[in-house]
């Protein structure tokens, strides 16, 4: 993706330990980056090391001209501090958009955040784009994380919409979620949300990718999400996918942000 001066995007990607899942994602990252012609590049750490190791390979990124954006693979190993490392990206390469001063600035009327967190901007790109409106409209988001459901509470709130959040301790969570006009599923767990938690034509956004044995499948096992979509396709307006929902437009998203840091770096916004 060279523009007529020859300035290329680029990707880092620090990743701790050799998790499946972890590789998996990655994998895809990656392999979408070549697709779109941005440049990447991966620094993989042993699952025993140190928070400094982690620390200098985001300062080698942080000083290289080619990368416009980075992402720490989450989770991190337990012995490492989360916090601490989100809170070391540098903020103009923050292409997730977990570090606290981008979270914070969604958090909050009147500022705007340099990078949108990328699930939650593909859940609002899929609605904008179905032709959902948003504004006025009951929202829940099941689950509270700090990369999925939080994220995503706050930006439909942006949007106008009436948002509520279930959790696990939610008590009765399929009488909220029965009231919504827009149903987003992030809590991890397979098919948690059946056909009668749905009002009739609500709009259904399924985050969960949750592996489940499957000896017939590739690697043992399949990905199914956290609306069982067999029930759920029948009662609601639309719905997506797992896998092919929001986990490609995750990726989307998260080359989008890559591509809108080096135009920032270039001078080209
Ligand atoms: N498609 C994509 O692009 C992405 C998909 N994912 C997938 O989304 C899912 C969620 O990921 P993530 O947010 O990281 O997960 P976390 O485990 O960090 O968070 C799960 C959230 O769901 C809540 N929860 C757990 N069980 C229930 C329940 N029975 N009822 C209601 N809420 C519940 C938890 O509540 P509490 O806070 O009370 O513990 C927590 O807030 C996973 O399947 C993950 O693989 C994640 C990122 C991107
Ligand atoms: N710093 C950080 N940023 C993240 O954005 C981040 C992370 N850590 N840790 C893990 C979660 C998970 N996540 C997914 C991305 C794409 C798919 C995806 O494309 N899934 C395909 C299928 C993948 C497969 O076949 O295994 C699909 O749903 O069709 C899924 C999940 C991003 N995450």
């Amino acid at each position: 993706m060279k523009n007529s001066i020859g300035n290329v995007p680029g990707l880092a990607v620090i990743m701790v330990g050799q998790g499946r899942d972890s590789q998996t994602y990655v994998r895809k990252k990656l392999g979408a980056c070549e697709e779109a012609g941005i440049q990447s590049k991966i620094s993989t750490l042993p699952d025993n090391c140190t928070e400094d190791q982690v620390l200098n390979a985001l300062s080698c990124f942080h000083e290289d001209p080619s990368i416009h954006g980075i992402l720490v693979q989450l989770p991190l190993p337990q012995h490492l501090d989360e916090g601490k490392i989100l809170n070391s990206v540098q903020l103009e390469k923050d292409v997730d958009g977990f570090h606290p001063i981008n979270m914070g600035n969604l958090a909050m009327w009147g500022r705007e955040p340099l990078f949108l967190p990328c699930t939650p901007k593909g859940c609002i790109e899929l609605l904008i784009r179905s032709g959902v409106e948003i504004s006025g409209k009951k929202a829940v988001v099941i689950g509270r994380s700090n990369i999925v459901g939080l994220p995503t509470s706050l930006l439909l709130q942006r949007h106008h919409a009436i948002v509520s959040v279930v959790h696990a301790f939610t008590r009765n969570p399929e009488q909220i979620t029965r009231e919504a006009d827009i149903v987003v599923a992030a809590a991890g767990v397979p098919n948690l949300v059946r056909g009668s938690w749905l009002k009739p034509g609500a709009v259904v956004l399924d985050v969960g990718t949750n592996p489940v044995k499957d000896p017939s499948c590739e690697y043992g096992h399949r990905l199914i999400g956290d609306v069982c979509y067999e029930e759920a396709s029948r009662v609601a307006s639309a719905i997506t996918p797992v896998p092919g929902g929001v986990g490609p437009v995750t990726v989307a998203m998260l080359l989008l942000n890559t591509l809108e840091s080096a135009k920032r770096a270039y001078n080209f916004t």
